[in-house]
């Protein structure tokens, strides 16, 4: 799927035009997302910078970073998309972050937080070193600047002289309030519009007069010398930016003006704006944390159409609050998610045993190793795709010590809209790779609490509970830690785990009804767990089938599969039924599992296949 038609060239348009163009396109993003659902506050806040890009760039060749990118929807309105933003984050149309493969428009893929600068970085060395000629930019919000990663990338970039713009959008939210020492510096008269005209004119003058060069790099050092110990100087100064603000990030005329003249400068420029998350709804302006991402919402009122319902997070959530109450050691830790894994309570009720240390989840991870390592009872709460961003810190911090931190690891499995960049597919596989890891699978809510307790006070070590975006299914039992037997049968053994086992479940009931009585095996941890009841099974029926909703690469049908062989059981028919070793787009959960041959009839083929095969090769 490309665009390429109807971008309007907004190059030449007057300031007045701009105005309404921002006007026209917050109006047509409400109507949108309120039908499709999909991150609005932060769009709203973005319209008029968004606009104010493309009077100044063309962005078919310069490139724009979105940092998140969850603030990308006006500018695929602008490139060609705004027909198709009707299939926003739907299987098969426009992803909910910037992408490559959609247009020319998207220089790079987004979700992650806080790495736009060092993407921007490496571009320009690229434009640089190949003799090319475009502008690079990044566009991050004061929350993305709450990630370490940020400050690497900042700190490289002001070294590194090369001419990029960074532009910090500043809403003072991050999903919620933002947190966090992110310093801000207030320029004063530097803005004035006289004082930029009076430096641009002071430099083309000099640039003209012999010697000029000299006489501009000496009074520029001592104006840079006389601000450094007069004015508070911007930390963005410090570390080599010119640093441009803040500004009002809704006056289209005056970001236009400041980025023409960014455009010009010969280095790493930093423009700080000031915006409203959620500009222009009032719905969104009094609550940007709950129009952060939105179901679809009547637009006269802002409530959602769907009320939403009891989930994973919510009974995560539910079970830390009464652990807490048992347990002083107790205590919750969150990267700037607190609504979405269900702390919120938690942090109301025990402000003292909580804390949101922003976009940082390797701070996290090591600052929960530290307060494990002197006597508490740490639990990070982390997206699946966010604790990635972590991994160096669960081995070298956690793992080689062997210290007792638990993880509630959310939105494990596929996560539907947001597509790649979110679903949880790989930590089954990077988990197992640290030494003493727990990994447990809760596939109901009943065993979110009961796996949450058995991990806090009987486990040792690092314990992660991995469970899905959304509800439970028809499976509500509590079958604890290990593996269980769900229902007998003697002529194949069917194994999964998580919520998951609905599908496997519901596969065994439809086998039963063509005569083929499934054995369900549910794994209830997928480290350190012992195979002996699966592989009993398997040299009861002679076949196995493994359905998982993680990648393939370490998934534990390799590792059955390599039991199997190392204990000389024969096997008539085996089949591992994952998503491969890919990357999932977007879509419904149901439409994911579809793709990837997850659904209870895609098992009962898979079954039957394996069975016939089996059974034609005796
Ligand atoms: C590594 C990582 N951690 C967490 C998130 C979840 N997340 C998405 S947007 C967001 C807040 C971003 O705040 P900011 O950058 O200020 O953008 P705003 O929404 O305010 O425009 C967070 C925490 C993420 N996308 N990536
Ligand atoms: C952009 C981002 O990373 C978050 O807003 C994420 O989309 C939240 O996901 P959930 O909707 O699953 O909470
Ligand atoms: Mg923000």
């Amino acid at each position: 799927m490309t665009f390429e038609d109807n971008i309007p060239d907004l190059h030449h348009i007057s300031d007045a035009e701009a105005e309404a163009l921002c006007a026209r396109l917050r109006g047509d993003l409400l109507q949108i997302v309120s039908q499709t659902g999909g991150h609005l506050g932060s769009n709203l806040g973005a319209v008029e910078i968004t606009v104010a890009i493309h009077r100044v760039f063309d962005t078919s060749r310069d490139r724009i970073l979105f940092d998140v990118g969850h603030q990308c929807y006006i500018h695929k309105m602008l490139t060609g998309r705004r027909e198709a933003m009707k299939t926003l984050r739907t299987f098969g149309g426009l992803a909910g972050f910037p992408k490559p493969s959609e247009s020319v428009h998207d220089a790079f893929i987004a979700g992650h937080a806080s790495d736009s600068v060092s993407v921007a970085v490496g571009m320009a060395h690229a434009r640089t070193r190949m003799g090319e000629k475009y502008h690079v930019l990044a566009l991050i919000g004061d929350g993305a600047l709450t990630g370490g990663l940020a400050y690497e990338g900042l700190s490289n970039a002001g070294d590194s002289k090369e001419p990029l713009i960074v532009i910090l959008n500043d809403n003072g939210m991050s999903i919620t309030k933002n947190v966090g020492g992110v310093a801000e510096h207030l320029a004063r008269q530097r803005l004035k519009p006289q004082y930029l005209r009076f430096k641009k004119g002071y430099r083309k003058l000099m640039g003209k007069l012999p010697g000029g060069g000299h006489i501009y790099r000496f009074t520029h050092k001592l104006k840079t010398a006389i601000k450094g110990t007069l004015l508070p100087c911007s930390m963005f100064e410090e570390m080599g930016f010119t640093y441009l603000g803040p500004v009002d990030g809704h006056d289209v005329r005056r970001l236009t003006r400041l980025l023409q003249y960014a455009k010009d400068i010969d280095g790493p420029v930093l423009l700080h704006i000031r915006t409203v998350k959620g500009k222009g709804y009032a719905p969104a302006e009094r609550n940007p944390d709950r129009f952060h991402g939105v179901s679809r919402f009547c637009l006269e009122t802002g409530e959602p159409v769907q009320p939403s319902k009891r989930d994973f997070s919510k009974a995560f959530g539910e079970a830390m609050c009464a652990l807490a109450e048992e347990d002083e050691r107790v205590c919750a830790i969150s990267a700037a998610m607190v609504p979405g894994t269900g702390l919120h309570d938690f942090f109301e009720r025990f402000p003292e045993r909580s804390f949101d240390v922003g976009i940082a989840e390797g701070h996290a991870v090591s600052m929960a190793a530290g307060m494990a390592k002197q006597g508490m009872l740490p639990v990070f709460a982390v997206y699946s795709s966010f604790l990635q961003r972590a991994y160096d810190m669960l081995v070298h911090d956690v793992g080689i010590q062997g210290l007792h931190v638990v993880f509630g690891v959310d939105r494990a499995g596929l996560v539907g809209a947001d597509g790649e960049t979110h679903h949880g597919t790989l930590d089954p596989a990077f988990l197992d790779t640290i030494p003493g890891m727990t990994v447990l699978c809760p596939a109901s809510f009943a065993e979110v609490s009961s796996m949450l307790r058995y991990a806090l006070f009987q486990c040792t070590g690092p314990v992660a509970l991995r469970y899905p975006r959304g509800g439970e299914g028809e499976y509500r039992g509590d079958a604890g830690p290990e593996t269980a037997i769900l229902r007998t049968g003697g002529d194949l053994t069917l194994v999964g785990y998580g919520t998951l086992i609905n599908e496997v479940l519901q596969s065994a009931a439809q086998l039963s009804e063509l005569g083929i009585e499934a054995e369900v095996v549910k794994v209830g941890r997928i480290t350190l767990f012992d195979p002996a009841p699966i592989l009993d099974s398997v040299r009861k029926t002679g076949y196995l089938l493994v359905a998982e909703e993680s990648n393939a690469s370490n998934c534990i049908g390799q590792r059955l599969a390599a039991d199997l062989l190392l204990q000389n059981i024969p096997v008539k028919g085996i089949a591992l039924q994952n998503l491969g070793n890919r990357f999932i787009p977007h879509g419904t959960v149901e439409q994911l599992r579809e793709l990837c041959g997850l659904r209870a009839e895609q098992l009962t083929k898979r079954a039957e296949e394996v069975l016939r095969h089996g059974k034609k090769e005796t």
